[in-house]
């Protein structure tokens, strides 16, 4: 019988390391399963409190946000003490070979530094409150090349800084460009200058948070909106104002549907993750906004997209959504980031969670991110894990909105040390301190193991990723041999016979 559907617990793991309590038996709630305590304000819908209510007047760049600064918006944007800090490999980014195709427009010098000169004072600014000494490659290339005015399709390993990638050069435009007039508006329509669309909740959610950071001061309002929450706070946010649209495809179609948002301002269109964008079904969403709405086509629109992998598919999207544009790759396109260790264990599925309890065991620091398959073992392997000591939650698509908020806050914080995901957390999610992901169930196909295992190992620290495997996994055994092989990891001889 499957280990996920299995009844009879395995039998109890003693605890080598202080940190794990004693099996206890309990159930999941005396560990706060499930995490507690987010604070939603954190994340924010549109400027939570701190920029105070403004209306939607424009301030004198045209925009809709602040441009004086905040002392305690300020420490809250930049507080360090749970920011992710670059790590000892940060420096060998600089090795990564880095391709660019151009399009008609030439392709202008990447920038090694982040100065007034190269970012504009706005930015330098808020570059510096973040504590970024230089730009990642990326950053380097896509800021120059975008500031050109080219479309892009940007492809950079996990956790290399892909959101300044765009969101830098978007700022620097908008700035550069200032707002644009609404069209005549009787009704309460809002109009975007950009739109930043993701696969998630918790993706919009962060590329909200940073977008926060970067446009501290600059006077852009920017927004998030996302379905599972109360569309009545998000329809007041961007009232308010808002300049630079995060949102996820579904709630996005929702509120142009209501009469409530129109694309016709949209200069700058970004689609992070947009593979992913299309496994989950979303091409329809996507099409409508861009191409049957009253968005901007052809050189009125600056388009980007930008992933660690990119599958077929998306070349067809890229094609229809931009105009001669360029290419730019750090490192093989679909590769693994060289600072996670990567192995595996032969494990049958009974003695998965047996397998994982002893392996737990050993652990004594980091966030632990455990995926797995489907919403039900999610839920099975959390409420284990929970009654034999080690603090869990967890994320997948059946919960609420407000569960997946607290689970993460949980475990960001390290009350509930290990994350129980489906792949609804494998993308985009940047959590400082993740050090090992276990792959419970190794996905079904190589791009989704790439981003899995890019949870750890971000901006030049090192992380560990194990991945259970059996015969079950004979589909993605080819790819993962030559992963493994790529980034000269142990192979197993027993690997390469799995079919
Ligand atoms: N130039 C920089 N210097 C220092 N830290 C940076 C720099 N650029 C980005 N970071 C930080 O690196 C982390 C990872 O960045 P980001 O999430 O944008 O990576 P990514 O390439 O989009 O990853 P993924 O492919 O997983 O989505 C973030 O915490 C971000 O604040």
């Amino acid at each position: 019988m499957d280990s996920h559907t299995s009844s009879s617990a395995p039998p109890s793991q003693p605890r080598t390391n202080s940190r794990w309590s004693e099996p206890s038996g309990g159930d999941r709630g005396s560990y706060g399963g499930g995490g507690g305590g987010g604070d939603r304000g954190s994340y924010g819908g549109g400027y939570g409190g701190g920029y105070g209510g403004r209306g939607a007047r424009r301030n004198d760049r045209g925009f809709h946000g602040d441009l004086q600064p905040n002392s305690r918006l300020e420490r809250e944007l930049f507080d360090q003490t749970n920011a992710q800090r670059t790590g000892i490999n940060f420096d060998q980014y600089d090795d990564i070979p880095v391709e660019v195709s151009a399009g008609k427009n030439p392709v202008p010098e990447p920038i090694e530094v982040y100065t007034e000169e190269t970012i504009g004072a706005d930015l330098y600014r808020n570059t510096q409150l973040c504590n970024y000494v230089k730009p990642t490659p990326v950053q380097k290339y896509s800021i120059p090349i975008c500031r050109t005015g080219s479309d892009l399709m940007a492809c950079a390993q996990t956790g290399s800084g892909k959101t300044a990638g765009f969101l830098f050069p978007t700022i620097l435009t908008m700035l550069k460009n200032g707002g644009a007039l609404d069209p005549d508006n009787g009704r309460r329509k809002v109009f975007p200058t950009a739109l930043i669309m993701a696969p998630t909740r918790e993706l919009a959610i962060q590329i909200f948070d940073e977008a926060k950071k970067f446009t501290y001061c600059t006077g852009i309002a920017p927004v998030v909106i996302y379905g599972g929450a109360d569309v009545r706070q998000q329809l007041r946010d961007i009232e308010r104002g808002c300049d630079l649209l995060v949102a996820t495809p579904g709630r996005l179609v929702d509120l142009i549907e209501r009469g409530r948002l129109s694309m016709c301002n949209i200069a700058f269109l970004v689609l992070d993750e947009a593979d992913r964008m299309l496994d989950m079904g979303f091409e329809p969403q996507i099409r409508r906004i861009v191409e049957q709405e009253d968005m901007p086509a052809g050189a009125s629109r600056q388009t980007m997209m930008f992933s660690a992998t990119f599958p077929h598919e998306i070349q067809r999207l890229a094609s229809d959504f931009m105009n001669d544009y360029v290419f730019l790759t750090v490192g093989r396109v679909g590769s693994a980031c060289k600072d996670v260790t990567q192995s595996v264990e032969y494990v049958e599925n009974n003695d998965k969670l047996e397998t994982l309890m002893r392996f737990l065991s050993g652990i004594t620091e980091g966030l632990i991110l455990i995926f797995v398959e489907t919403k039900r073992s999610c839920d099975y392997i959390e409420d284990r894990l929970s009654c034999e000591g080690f603090p869990s939650t967890s994320i997948h698509g059946d919960r609420s909105q407000r569960e997946r908020e607290d689970a993460l806050a949980s475990f960001k914080c390290g009350r509930t040390p290990v994350l129980v995901a489906t792949d609804v957390a494998s993308r985009g999610l940047d959590i400082p301190n993740v050090t090992q992901v276990v792959n419970y169930d190794l996905p079904g196909n190589i791009d989704d193991y790439v981003h899995r295992i890019g949870r750890t190992g971000r901006v030049g620290n090192t992380g560990a990723a194990l991945s259970f495997v059996n015969e079950r996994n004979g589909n993605i055994i080819r790819e993962l041999h030559e992963l493994l092989q790529e980034n000269d990891q142990e192979c197993p001889d027993w690997l390469k016979d799995i079919r």
